[in-house]
């Protein structure tokens, strides 16, 4: 079995997402959970951890991620996430937006190694938990990484998972694999490639030229073909993308929403937002993300996700 993980993408592979999927759907070994923000004081509140309640996460082994550049803060998120069962934490050095990275966090920190190297000091014999890392190339330009390859090499890092995209390219342009090159040679820990794994033909690419990857980490390209990871473990191209097996799984989804939320407009605002993935499974996705968008109630969405399936099959 190929190591597959899902990606952290915030406001989407949620606990109710990451249960939802594994129920349906073989091929993803584990999650990194989408971040929590490192909090002042020794108090952290329930409400901070929701997604991570341990009863909650079962289903999936779930790797939580921190945003963090206070390495006290850190520590003690960190160990309380240990004592509720984590063994591993990942420490986000990717997220690039500027809100976040202008405060010298996520991919705001890779420019400053030595920040990165004085947290990484502080942090690491403090916490009970293994540390892995998920990073970015750099915020401005990929040469950021020849400064911060010495620094991880410094400290017994569970993994890096390396998106080989700059900071402020944001989610455009395509991945550096030049670039993850360089890391993967270069780095002494086991490395994990993430970024644009959207097809069994470009999994297959990469996995060709980068035999010794650990591990592969799918987002976008696994929300919007959740067979993927299916397709990759067996090596088809086509056969296992059923229409019927797609509906059940978006069903439970909204199901599982409509436990977890408070009103239907939320559950709504949520299943509208997952379609922005979904759509590229179908040929006429444009098409039919403009009609779901249209949708003003839970009623009328399930209604055109009704005649969306009845009338489409998805493309592989
Ligand atoms: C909406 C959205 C939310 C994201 N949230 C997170 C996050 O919480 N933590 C993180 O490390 N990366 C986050 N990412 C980045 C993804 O984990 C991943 O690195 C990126 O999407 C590239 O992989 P992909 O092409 O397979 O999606 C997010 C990306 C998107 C599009």
């Amino acid at each position: 079995m190929k190591q597959l993980i899902l990606a952290p993408l915030r406001g989407f592979t949620d606990a109710a997402f990451r249960n939802t999927f594994q129920h349906h759907f073989k091929g993803v070994a584990e999650a990194v959970a989408p971040f929590v923000t490192s909090i002042r004081g020794r108090r952290i509140k329930a409400s901070h951890l929701l997604d991570l309640v341990p009863e909650d996460n079962r289903i999936m082994p779930v790797v939580p991620q921190i945003l963090s550049n206070q390495p006290d803060e850190f520590i003690c998120l960190a160990n309380t996430l240990f004592r509720r069962g984590y063994r591993e934490i990942n420490w986000n050095l990717g997220c690039p937006y500027p809100m976040v990275a202008k405060k010298m966090r996520g991919s705001g920190l890779l420019p400053h190694p030595d920040e990165i190297d004085r947290m990484l000091e502080k942090t690491i014999g403090q916490i009970d938990a293994r540390l892995s890392v998920k990073t970015r190339l750099g915020r401005f330009s990929a040469d950021e990484m020849d400064q911060l390859i010495p620094v991880f090499n410094r400290y017994p890092l569970s993994r890096v998972i390396v998106h080989p995209r700059t900071g402020v390219q944001m989610y455009t342009g395509g991945v550096d694999l030049k670039a993850f090159e360089t890391c993967l040679n270069h780095i002494n820990h086991p490395v994990v490639y993430n970024g644009d794994i959207n097809s069994l033909d470009f999994f297959q690419a990469l996995e060709a030229r980068f035999p010794d990857v650990s591990g592969w980490m799918l987002g976008r390209g696994l929300i919007a073909n959740p067979f993927l990871a299916e397709m990759i473990q067996g090596g088809f191209r086509q056969g296992h993308r059923e229409i019927s097996r797609f509906a059940r799984f978006h069903d439970d989804l909204l199901a599982e929403y409509g436990r977890r939320f408070s009103g239907p407009a939320h559950v709504l605002d949520r299943m509208k937002g997952f379609w922005r993935y979904f759509a590229d499974g179908f040929a006429d996705g444009r098409k039919i993300l403009k009609r779901i968008r249209k949708a003003g109630s839970l009623v009328r969405y399930r209604q055109v996700v009704a005649s969306v399936v009845n009338d489409q099959a998805p493309v592989a």
